[in-house]
């Protein structure tokens, strides 16, 4: 895929980034080890996670715009304690969620599991704070493109 193209629109836009979020959740919720961690679930996590995907791959800046943006995100994962195996479980969820939705893409899926990488072990460590930890000023929302971190 040429460089031009986002993340974003070869993935398929927010249509796509939903099946793959809604993939996820009901394979999170099912899910022995992940379960107990996504207690306070709520059905409008799936879009929220569409939606900031979105953003980070190149799409409309919903998330900052509607959602609080990145120290927003961040601080959902605030008090979590995140541990090594529920990260792992976390991305064998996410790789077999995006063989179910963006099935025959080698490419595309490891360009994506690049940045459930980095991104997970981003939430792993905030994870590990007490809610309501300030976290000053992260910045704006990621971006991650054809090849990586933008
Ligand atoms: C790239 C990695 C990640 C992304 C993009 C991500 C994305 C998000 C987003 C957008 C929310 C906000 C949902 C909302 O408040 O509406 C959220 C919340 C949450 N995340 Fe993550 N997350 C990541 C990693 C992880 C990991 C590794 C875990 C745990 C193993 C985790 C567990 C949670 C939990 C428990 C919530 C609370 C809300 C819920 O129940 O959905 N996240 N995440």
């Amino acid at each position: 895929m040429t460089a031009d193209v986002s993340l974003y629109d070869d993935i398929g836009g927010l249509p796509a980034l939903r099946r793959l979020s809604n993939a996820f959740y009901e394979r999170v919720l099912a899910d022995e080890v992940l379960a107990p961690v996504f207690a306070g679930f709520e059905l409008r996590h799936v879009e929220h996670v569409a939606v900031w995907l979105g953003e980070v791959f190149g799409g409309p800046a919903d998330f900052t715009g509607q959602l609080g943006g990145h120290q927003s995100l961040l601080r959902s994962h605030l008090g979590l304690e995140i541990r090594d195996e529920h990260r792992t479980r976390w991305l064998e969820l996410m790789a077999a969620s995006i063989d179910d939705v963006l099935p025959g893409r080698p490419e595309l899926r490891s360009t994506l599991m690049a940045y459930f990488e980095w991104g997970t072990a981003i939430a792993q460590k905030i994870s590990q704070a007490s809610p309501g930890t300030d976290l000053g000023d992260p910045g704006p929302t990621p971006r991650w493109g054809h090849g990586g971190l933008v």
